[in-house]
């Protein structure tokens, strides 16, 4: 036997163990995927696949082999959602805004086979998920520079939903204006408040009369209609691609570090991660919120955030949004809920979720 068919003969062997072990790892994946269907939780689980990869990488002794065996990798879990999908059918997403708005990004992103669908509002969202309508809802929570998106924080009081998933998505602000448009052209600047507010260093060395509009995607498609080099619109760069416009200027955020905060909405509760979060309200007496502090702070759970937002039907009352880290499965955290549950005047667990720590 030459060299080329003894190097053919081993790829045959392995290839044969490597389809029985195929098979037994789909064997595991059809069990996901009944599990999934049974507790209607998303295909795809963004944080499982890195901590797989990470993992899997470690296992192997040839560095120079990594970013192989990484494709390898990547390309499974593809066809284990491919089978997933096929097992469990088409979810239905949906998300606020048009074509191209980072809510319609985030939910690509988290949701690569279901089929998506756009609402005009927040609200529509959270209502599509409560009827049935859909199963899934992608919205923005919070951004790392102008801080929560309030109304979507007081739907979830309002809501019998949860929060099945929580995502980050890095976002890039960019001025977009008709092909050919110079920036001594520009006189006014469309976009979304948040987007307004987190490019406002870029905004003020310029003198344009700043405009807001519903969101990112829906100014952009705007400046694209008008034909009038004289508007710009600020958004992501997909935007530019979809409605025609072109990037005069990229990353014109403040912060490098922008990011958004997606959450996933639904009327199931994701019960598995390293953090979780509560919505509460109190009674309307002193140091009410103090005791509460001082539980959490006697279970020995550390708090990671903390949002207070006015209740819609009592003036001058308020709830509160903590996000605590530790795991809903154990029983010192049924201890921690048991207790707040006394203390407050309505309590209500929102889910888990991994987050990333440093
Ligand atoms: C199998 C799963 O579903 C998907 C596929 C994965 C895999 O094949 O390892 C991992 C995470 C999910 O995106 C799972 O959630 O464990």
């Amino acid at each position: 036997m030459d060299q080329l068919e003894q190097a053919r003969v081993e790829i045959n062997a392995i290839d044969k163990e490597m389809a029985a072990l195929f098979e037994r790892r789909m064997q595991a994946v059809n069990d996901v995927a009944a599990y999934k269907l049974a507790h209607q939780l998303p295909i795809l689980d963004v944080s499982r696949e890195q901590a797989v990869i990470r993992k899997n990488l470690e296992y192997l002794q040839d560095e120079s082999l990594k970013p192989y065996f990484q494709q390898v990798l990547e390309m499974m879990m593809q066809v284990s959602r491919d089978f997933q999908k096929h097992k469990i059918g088409q979810r239905c997403v949906v998300y606020p805004g048009v074509e191209g708005a980072f809510s319609h990004i985030a939910a690509k992103q988290l949701f690569p086979e279901a089929s998506l669908h756009q609402v005009y509002t927040f609200e529509e969202a959270f209502q599509a998920v409560e009827c049935g309508e859909a199963e899934f809802g992608v919205v923005p929570f919070e951004n790392s520079y102008t801080g929560e998106v309030g109304e979507v924080l007081d739907h979830l009081l309002y809501y019998d939903l949860h929060i099945q998933d929580v995502y980050d998505l890095k976002i890039q602000q960019n001025l977009l204006v008709l092909p050919g448009t110079d920036l001594a052209d520009i006189k006014q600047v469309y976009s979304h408040p948040q987007a307004i507010s987190q490019s406002r260093k870029f905004l003020d060395c310029y003198h344009w009369e700043v405009i807001p509009y519903t969101n990112t995607a829906t100014a952009a498609k705007y400046v694209s209609e008008t034909k009038d080099p004289s508007k710009a619109a600020i958004a992501s760069g997909e935007t530019a691609a979809l409605y025609g416009l072109e990037i005069l200027k990229e990353h014109i955020n403040t912060s490098d570090q922008n990011t958004t905060r997606f959450i996933v909405i639904s009327k199931q509760m994701r019960s598995f991660g390293n953090r979780f979060h509560i919505l509460f309200t109190l009674r309307h007496d002193a140091g009410q919120l103090a005791k509460v502090m001082q539980l959490i702070a006697e279970y020995g759970f550390n708090m990671e955030s903390i949002k207070s937002r006015p209740l819609h039907d009592q003036p001058w009352q308020y709830y509160f949004y903590v996000e605590l880290d530790g795991n809903i499965a154990d029983p010192h955290t049924a201890d921690l809920l048991r207790a707040l549950e006394k203390q407050c005047e309505k309590v209500k667990l929102l889910g888990a979720f991994n987050a990333r720590k440093g």
